[in-house]
C-alpha cells in the first residue's frame, strides 16, 4: 500500500514541552482521515509538520513521498491547507482573491479563469464575484478559504478545524463538499471536534497530551472501545444524580448527555439493576462517537499511555 501519508515515532518538542509524542500514523489516498483531540493535544502542531511548516525534533514521516526532514518545500506545491485562521484578503473581492492563490500557487494562465469559475460554483458564491471578501458571512468566506486552498488542485488537503464558529447549516454544506472532494480522489485530513463530521470520516486517529492513542475506522472505535453496556437515563436532574450512579457498583462511567446520562453498565442485567435504583426509564443505546471520545479522554487520565493502549486497526 502507498500511503499518501506515513509518520514514524514523529515527535516535536518546545523547549522541555513534548506537544507531539512518538507519533505514527499512516494515511491512504482518497481518505477523509479525522483528526481528534482535546484542546493543545497536539493536532495543529502535527498538521504544521506535514505541510513542511514546522521542523519534527525527531522521528521521520513521508508526505506524498517526500521526507519532512530533507524535502519540506517541495511537500508544499502538492498541498492545500487551511488553518483555523484561514488568510483572505478582506479588501480584495471574492474573484480577486481566488485569482491571487491562483498565482500564488503556480495555477497555468490557461487554466486559471476555468479554475476560478470552478471554484466559485463549488463555494456557491456565483453571482458574488465582485463582492469583498469584508461583506461575506463567516460560512461564505469558509467556502472561499476552501476554494483558494484548493485552486491548485492539490493532492492532499489539510484541514485545521474548518469549521469552528460556524452555522450547523454551513457546517454540513462545508462537509458535503470536502466528501465530494474525496470522492474525486482527493486525501483529506481534517481536525475538528465536532462529533457528526468525526462520523463522516474513513478514519479516526485520536491523540492526547501529543500521543496517539486510538486510530480505525469510525464503527471500529465504537466496538472495541466502549466495553460493557452503554444506556440512557432519563432522570430528573441528570447533573446533580451523576456522583450517586457513578458510584453504583457495576457502574463503569456516567457522563451528562443534554437532558440525559449515558452510563456505561458492566453487563446487560445491570440494565435491570439500574432501573431498579433509579425508577427511572433506562434504554439501552448503540454507543456515539462522543461515547468513544468521552471514554479515551478518561481512558488516557487513568492510564500512563505505553504502546499498549493505543486502540488501533489490526
Ligand atoms: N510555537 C510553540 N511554542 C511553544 N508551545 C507551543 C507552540 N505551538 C504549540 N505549542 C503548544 O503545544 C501544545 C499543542 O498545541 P496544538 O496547537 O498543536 O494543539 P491542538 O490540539 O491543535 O489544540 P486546539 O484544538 O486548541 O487547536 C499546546 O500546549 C501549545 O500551547
Amino acid at each position: 500500500m502507498d500511503y499518501v501519508v506515513t509518520t514514524s515515532k514523529l515527535t516535536k518538542t518546545f523547549g522541555f514541552f513534548t506537544a507531539v509524542n512518538q507519533l505514527s500514523i499512516n494515511i491512504r489516498p482518497g481518505e477523509i482521515y479525522g483528526f481528534l483531540g482535546p484542546n493543545g493535544s497536539g493536532k495543529s502542531t502535527t498538521i504544521r509538520m506535514l505541510c513542511g511548516i514546522l521542523e519534527p525534533t525527531s522521528g521521520s514521516g513521508k508526505v506524498l513521498g517526500f521526507d519532512l526532514a530533507t524535502e519540506a518545500e517541495k511537500i508544499k506545491p502538492h498541498i492545500g491547507y487551511m488553518s483555523q485562521k484561514f488568510s483572505l484578503y478582506d479588501d480584495l473581492t471574492v474573484y480577486e482573491n481566488l485569482n491571487f492563490y491562483a498565482g500564488l500557487y503556480s495555477v497555468p494562465w490557461r487554466e486559471r479563469q476555468h479554475r476560478i469559475q470552478e471554484m466559485v460554483e463549488m463555494a456557491n458564491l456565483t453571482g458574488r464575484e465582485k463582492e469583498l471578501a469584508a461583506n461575506l458571512s463567516v460560512g461564505w468566506k469558509q467556502r472561499l478559504a476552501l476554494g483558494c486552498a484548493i485552486i491548485s488542485k492539490p493532492a492532499i488537503l489539510f484541514l485545521d478545524e474548518p469549521t469552528s464558529g460556524i452555522s450547523p447549516t454551513s457546517r454540513k454544506m462545508f462537509f458535503n463538499i470536502i466528501q465530494r472532494l474525496a470522492n474525486e480522489g482527493t486525501t483529506v485530513m481534517v481536525t475538528t471536534h465536532f462529533m457528526d463530521e468525526a462520523e463522516r470520516c474513513s478514519s479516526i486517529a485520536f491523540i492526547s497530551e501529543g500521543s496517539l492513542i486510538a486510530n480505525d475506522t469510525p464503527d471500529n472505535l465504537k466496538n472495541k472501545v466502549i466495553e460493557g453496556v452503554l444506556a440512557e437515563l432519563e432522570i430528573e436532574d441528570p447533573m446533580g444524580k451523576l456522583q450517586e450512579i457513578e458510584q453504583l457498583p457495576y457502574v463503569k462511567e456516567c457522563s451528562v448527555h443534554g437532558a440525559l446520562l449515558h452510563v456505561l453498565l458492566e453487563k446487560e442485567q445491570n440494565l435491570v439493576d439500574l432501573q431498579t435504583y433509579t425508577k427511572a426509564r433506562v434504554n439501552k443505546i448503540t454507543p456515539s462517537l462522543e461515547d468513544v471520545f468521552i471514554a479515551l479522554s478518561r481512558k488516557k487520565r487513568r492510564v500512563k499511555a505505553g504502546e499498549q493502549d493505543i486502540i488501533c486497526a489490526p
